[in-house]
């Protein structure tokens, strides 16, 4: 941020929010330290813009407590209006006044003076638009716009910034671009920074912390590699990358599996049946010999990278073994990703070796 603000530390406390009937909210706790960028994540409805709206001062709680830098913002009694918080907030979409000049847009909320035009200059060669300073918010593209949205959020030199899915609007190509630029920029601000958006990679890229949001509660609060290699449930660990589930049985401290005994990173009380989660890098091929032996059935292509559709062959039952007399063994089938340069082909056998340790969960989980 600029020099006269200093970034903020956030502090959200049992915050809850209703809509009539519908719970939005429910006892949402995190810390945003000075200087960190956060992702909200989490699927649509989960409360994310909320969260933000309740932050920047858009909303009351109806319970809980907010605080900046250790000054309440609002609690069951208290409530500082959005104007007085000093925190800049770039709605979906930007939301540029249409009737505005880019100048004008980043000078909207600055009090008229040489001071004004000072931030506003400033401004604009900080987001590097300062050739677009005079035309309409409908002359410009969509990554312009999005620019111009930040450059009028920074401009009163706000101690903490809000980023509400600022990149959704761009195409695929152009938003990782303005994504890093964007989150470069202030980076080298030194701004703490809560950004929602509902891409994983996005989230993964940009930021110290990810916050997971279901249900209206953050259910991780963690660092983005911890939520990809250690998510708290199932349902975070499909929100933010493909995996291969196998059912397992807990003994000597692994998880015995179809695919043999793997390693566990974690504790799963009181089951010992328990649902395996691997990442696919942790599934390599191999030769028939070195792997547990499987079959590949298929074969598609990615782009960077093509899935295999694996079918392991039924271990060997001794007789008496349950199943051994129910006729057929289930199959066991799962996706292996592979990169090019690869040989293999549809009906090619195939060892499949596990790498690293998995996370287990509750079989209802
Ligand atoms: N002012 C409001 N009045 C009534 N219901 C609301 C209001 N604002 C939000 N909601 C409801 O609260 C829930 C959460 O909405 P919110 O916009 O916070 O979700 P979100 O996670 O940001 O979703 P998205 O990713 O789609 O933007 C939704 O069911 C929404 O319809």
């Amino acid at each position: 941020m600029r020099t006269e603000s200093q970034p903020a530390t956030l502090q959200v406390q049992q915050v809850q929010k209703s809509f009539g009937a519908r719970k939005v909210l429910q006892d949402v706790d995190c810390v945003v330290e000075p200087g960190q960028v956060v992702s909200l994540l989490g699927p649509s409805g989960c409360g994310k813009t909320t969260l933000l709206r309740l932050i920047a001062g858009f909303e009351r709680p109806d319970a809980g407590r907010i605080s900046v830098s250790g000054q309440l913002m609002a609690d069951g009694r208290v409530f500082v209006a959005a104007e007085k918080r000093h925190i800049g907030y770039v709605p979906q979409e930007g939301a540029l006044f249409p009737h505005l000049s880019v100048y004008d847009n980043i000078g909207f909320g600055l009090p008229k003076g040489p001071e004004r035009k000072r931030a506003v200059e400033h401004m604009l060669e900080l987001t590097g638009i300062a050739e677009l300073r005079a035309l309409m918010p409908q002359q410009l593209s969509g990554g312009q716009q999005q620019r111009v949205a930040l450059a009028r959020a920074l401009a009163p030199g706000p101690r903490m910034l809000l980023l509400d899915e600022p990149f959704n609007a761009l195409d695929a190509a152009l938003r990782a671009t303005i994504c890093q630029d964007v989150m470069a920029l202030l980076r080298r601000l030194g701004a703490t920074v809560l950004l929602v958006t509902h891409d994983q990679n996005e989230a993964f890229v940009s930021s110290d912390r990810v916050a997971v949001m279901r249900d209206g509660r953050i259910v991780q609060f963690d660092e983005p590699v911890r939520v990809y290699r250690r998510p708290v449930d199932v349902q975070t660990a499909q929100l933010v990358g493909s995996a291969v589930f196998l059912d397992g049985v807990l003994r000597d401290g692994m998880a015995q599996t179809a695919l043999g005994p793997i390693a566990v990173a974690n504790h799963c009380d009181g089951e010992t049946a328990v649902r395996v989660m691997l990442r696919h890098e942790q599934l390599r091929l191999a030769g028939p010999e070195q792997g547990k032996a499987a079959r590949i059935t298929d074969i598609a292509f990615h782009g960077q990278y093509s899935s295999l559709t694996v079918v392991l062959e039924p271990a060997p039952q001794a007789a008496g073994e349950a199943g051994a007399q129910d006729g057929e063994p289930p199959l066991i089938e799962f996706l292996v990703r592979a990169h090019y340069p690869f040989e293999y082909r549809i009906g090619d056998r195939v060892g499949v070796r596990v790498l690293g340790p998995a996370m287990i969960y509750g079989p209802r989980d």
